[in-house]
């Protein structure tokens, strides 16, 4: 094992798989390399990871179905082929993970929905549960409902995205290539390999380029969705998803593929995400109890907590926690309103129900929302 790739350390991968691995050359759903995909996420669900999944595959698994074997430029039939293949596409992942016990969720997001503050926490809250449950979370961008205002446009995007929400360790992205070549090697047979970069080196736009017959981003998009995650301190593996073992071996420390490093510590990176993505809304201010609790003890913060707090914030938004010397300790996202707030401070979470006659959750920043600033 090598323990110097970042890939043997961290608990959180996002996975992504092309639309050009999960269909045999257009000819539908490739079940018995889904299934091998699957068993080895299911080998690293058991040995105590947290995997989220996110499939293409809904426009070409459609499109089979529906017997056109050529990709429509049409929106709308783009949407129905999508809808019609969506379901194929988790039926097949819910029989593969059937055999391993592992139950699936089906999520289908929106650009809106990791826009939208609210709706933000929202689905950083679901998807954090159905990890703790555990349930294995497969996403894909939600195609009958969008526009083009509103696209992701890939998944490779997307993947980035969830990378970024979930604050995860690693973006693996499973292609039909094995890596990022200096050119598209479908044009030029003298094509190499790039081992490892940096994800933010802007000499790596110039190499990629657009997709093939199935896939819709091509290298661009995957380049492009390397810098995004290495905002949130993830690294990016593009691979082979057609190498056998490849997530195992990714696991075990082998270089396969392309390694897309982010510039600083995962840490640093993190909190200055949180920090600078997140414009902060407003502020709550701690007691010595809570700033202790929040510093030395790794809890959530709890409406008891808090003295007083400054903004209109929303719920979802991003607030400061400042403590009683007017040090910022921490950013975290809220989960009630301030007007909500401003009602339960200084209250048990016992009494939230009573007070605004519903609870949301008892804690007024999860700890899993929540970056120290130390
Ligand atoms: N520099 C490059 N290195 C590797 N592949 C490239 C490069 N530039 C363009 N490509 C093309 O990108 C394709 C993979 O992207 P895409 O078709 O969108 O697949 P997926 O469905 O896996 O997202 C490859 O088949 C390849 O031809
Ligand atoms: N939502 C679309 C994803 C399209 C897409 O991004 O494809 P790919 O470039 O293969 O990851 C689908 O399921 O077909």
């Amino acid at each position: 094992m090598n323990s110097k790739s970042p890939l043997t350390r961290g608990q959180r991968w996002v996975v992504k798989i092309g639309s050009s691995l999960l269909t045999n050359d257009g000819q539908g759903l490739d079940f018995q390399r889904i299934k091998g995909w699957v068993d080895q996420l299911a080998d690293l669900h058991r040995s105590g990871m947290q995997i989220i999944l996110v499939s293409s595959g809904a426009v070409a698994a459609g499109m089979h179905r529906l017997g056109w074997s050529r990709r429509p430029i049409e929106l709308e039939l783009l949407q129905a082929a999508a809808a019609v293949g969506q379901t194929s596409l988790v039926q097949c992942y819910e029989q593969c993970f059937q055999e391993h016990q592992i139950h699936t969720a089906q999520i289908l997001l929106t650009h809106e929905d990791l826009s939208d503050r609210k709706r933000y926490l929202n689905a950083r809250n679901s998807l954090r549960t159905l990890l703790s449950l555990p349930v294995m979370p497969i996403i894909n961008e939600n195609d009958t409902v969008i526009t083009d205002e509103i696209k992701f446009g890939d998944n490779d995007t997307l993947g980035a995205l969830v990378a970024n929400l979930m604050e995860a360790d690693a973006l693996i992205i499973l292609t039909d290539q094995q890596g990022l070549y200096d050119r598209d090697p479908r044009y030029s047979k003298d094509a190499a390999l790039i081992p490892q970069a940096k994800a933010t080196d802007p000499s790596l736009v110039a190499m990629a380029s657009g997709a093939g017959a199935l896939g819709s981003g091509g290298m661009a998009t995957k380049v492009r969705a390397a810098k995004l995650a290495s905002r949130s301190g993830a690294v990016t593996a593009i691979c082979a998803g057609r190498e056998e073992n490849v997530l195992r071996r990714l696991r075990s420390g082998e270089a396969i593929g392309t390694l897309l490093t982010p510039d600083q510590e995962p840490i640093v990176a993190r909190k200055q995400w949180l920090a600078g993505h997140l414009k902060t809304r407003g502020s709550v201010f701690l007691d010595a109890g809570a700033e202790l609790a929040l510093v030395k003890k790794g809890r959530s913060l709890l409406p008891v907590g808090v003295s007083r707090l400054e903004g209109n914030f929303k719920r979802g938004e991003a607030v400061s926690c400042i403590g009683e010397s007017g040090r910022l300790v921490a950013i975290g996202l809220i989960n009630y309103d301030a007007a909500e707030c401003g009602k339960i401070l200084r209250r048990a979470s016992q009494e939230i129900f009573d007070i605004l006659g519903y609870i949301s959750e008892p804690e007024l920043i999860h700890r899993d929302n929540l970056v120290l600033m130390e």
